[in-house]
C-alpha cells in the first residue's frame, strides 16, 4: 500500500506501507546502527519517535524474542530502505513485517533513508506524519500541532515495584523505561536488583537501604520532569547514584546543570566516546536527542564525544555520583564499554 512520511518543513517522501497499516505521527530521528533493529524498536527510549534506519537492508535476521529490550516494540513508526521478506537465521521466529504487525507498529519502505537522514541533519529533527494515501496540508500541520510526548515516561515506567533476585549488592533502580540489558548487566554481577516506578519518593527509596540508587534511560525532554528532579535532589549526598543517559540527564538537571537539545541527536552504534579518566577512547551504542549543556558545580566531566565534543559522562568523587549520555550495556552496538557497571558499583 503507497504510503507517504510527510515532515514538519513540507517535504514528503513516498513509500509503501507494511506491518500493521495506522498512521502515525512522531518525531522522526534517524539511527545509524547496521544492525540491533529489534534492540532499536524495542528501546523504550524511542517512545513517541518514527526511527529511520541508515543501513538500507534491515531485518534480515527476522526477529527473535529473546533478544528484546523491552517486552514489545516502542516506536511510532519505522523507516527503511529496504526490509528483508524472508530472513535467513536459526533463532529467527518472524519477520520482521509480522513483528510490526502483531504489534500495531507501522513500518514504512522504499525511502530514500539517506536522503532523508541529510534532511534531518541539515534542518534538524522535526515532527512528522506517515500517511496512508494523501493527507493535505491542513490536516498534517493540525496533527503535527496536537503531538506532544511530555507523559512518554509516564507510559513507559514500571506500573509496580519489583525485584530481581542476587546475593551481591542492592541496587534501587528508578524505571524510567528502563532497557532490559541494564538490569542484565547488573545481574551478571550478581547484585539484588529493586525497580521502582518513575515517581517513587525519595524516602521509599531510602528506606530500602541500598548500596546504590540506579538512574535509567528513558524517554522525552529531561525539563519536562520537574517533579523527578525535585525527588532526585533530595537523594544526592546520602547514597551513590548512577545514571545512564535520561537518568544522566536528570542528575544534571537536579545537580543545578542545564541541558538543551541537539540538532539531530545522536543514535547508532558506532560514536567514539574518550574516556578522559582512562584516555582511552571507546565506540560505544548511543540514543539521544538532548545534552548536558551547562556543568553542575561540583562535578568533573569525565567522558566526551569526538563526533561533536559534547559532554558524555560527569562525576564527582566527594558525592559518589558517576553517570555517562550513552550506554555502555549496549544491546544494540559495541559491548567494550560495560566496564562501566563495575564503576557503578564501585562508588
Ligand atoms: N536513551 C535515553 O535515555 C534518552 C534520553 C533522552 N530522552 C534523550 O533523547 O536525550
Amino acid at each position: 500500500m503507497k504510503a507517504n512520511l510527510i515532515l514538519e518543513n513540507g517535504v514528503v517522501f513516498s513509500g509503501e506501507a507494511f506491518g500493521y497499516l495506522e498512521e502515525a505521527v512522531g518525531e522522526v530521528v534517524f539511527n545509524t546502527g547496521m544492525t540491533g533493529y529489534q534492540e532499536v524498536l524495542t528501546d523504550p527510549s524511542y517512545w513517541g519517535q518514527i526511527v529511520t534506519m541508515t543501513y538500507p537492508l534491515i531485518g534480515n535476521y527476522g526477529v527473535n524474542l529473546e533478544d528484546l529490550e523491552s517486552k514489545s516494540p516502542k516506536v511510532k513508526g519505522f523507516i527503511v530502505k529496504e526490509y528483508c521478506k524472508n530472513p535467513s537465521n536459526f533463532r529467527a521466529e518472524m519477520n520482521l513485517d509480522s513483528y510490526l504487525k502483531q504489534n500495531k507498529i507501522i513500518g514504512l519502505e522504499n525511502i530514500d533513508t539517506r536522503a532523508l537522514t541529510k534532511v534531518l541533519r541539515n534542518s534538524g529533527t522535526m515532527r512528522g506524519v506517515i500517511a496512508l494515501g494523501e493527507m493535505n496540508k491542513e490536516a498534517v500541520q493540525e496533527k503535527i500541532k496536537s503531538f506532544s510526548n511530555v507523559d512518554a515516561v509516564k507510559k513507559v515506567t514500571a506500573k509496580e515495584k519489583y525485584t530481581v533476585d542476587g546475593s551481591g549488592k542492592h541496587v534501587a533502580l528508578m524505571d524510567f523505561g528502563v532497557k532490559e540489558n541494564i538490569i542484565r548487566c547488573f545481574k551478571e554481577r550478581n547484585c539484588k536488583i529493586t525497580v521502582l516506578p518513575a515517581y517513587t519518593k525519595p524516602e521509599e527509596m531510602l528506606n530500602l537501604n541500598p548500596d546504590l540508587i540506579f538512574l535509567s534511560n528513558g524517554p522525552g525532554d529531561p525539563e519536562d520532569l520537574p517533579e523527578i528532579i525535585e525527588n532526585i535532589k533530595a537523594l544526592v549526598g546520602k547514597k551513590p547514584i548512577g545514571g545512564i543517559c535520561l537518568g544522566h540527564q536528570l542528575l544534571a538537571l537536579a545537580l543545578g546543570g542545564s541541558t538543551e537539545k541537539l540538532k539531530f541527536g545522536h543514535r547508532g552504534c558506532n560514536h567514539p566516546v574518550k574516556d578522559l579518566e582512562r584516555n582511552r577512547v571507546y565506540i560505544t551504542s548511543q540514543n539521544h536527542g538532548y545534552v548536558v549543556k551547562e556543568m553542575p558545580e561540583n562535578m568533573v566531566v569525565t567522558h566526551v564525544s569526538l563526533n561533536d565534543g559534547f559532554i558524555e559522562g560527569m562525576r564527582s568523587i566527594k558525592q559518589r555520583i558517576f553517570s555517562v549520555q550513552y550506554h555502555p550495556e549496549a544491546s544494540p552496538g559495541p559491548i567494550e564499554n560495560q566496564y562501566l557497571f563495575d564503576e557503578f558499583l564501585n562508588l
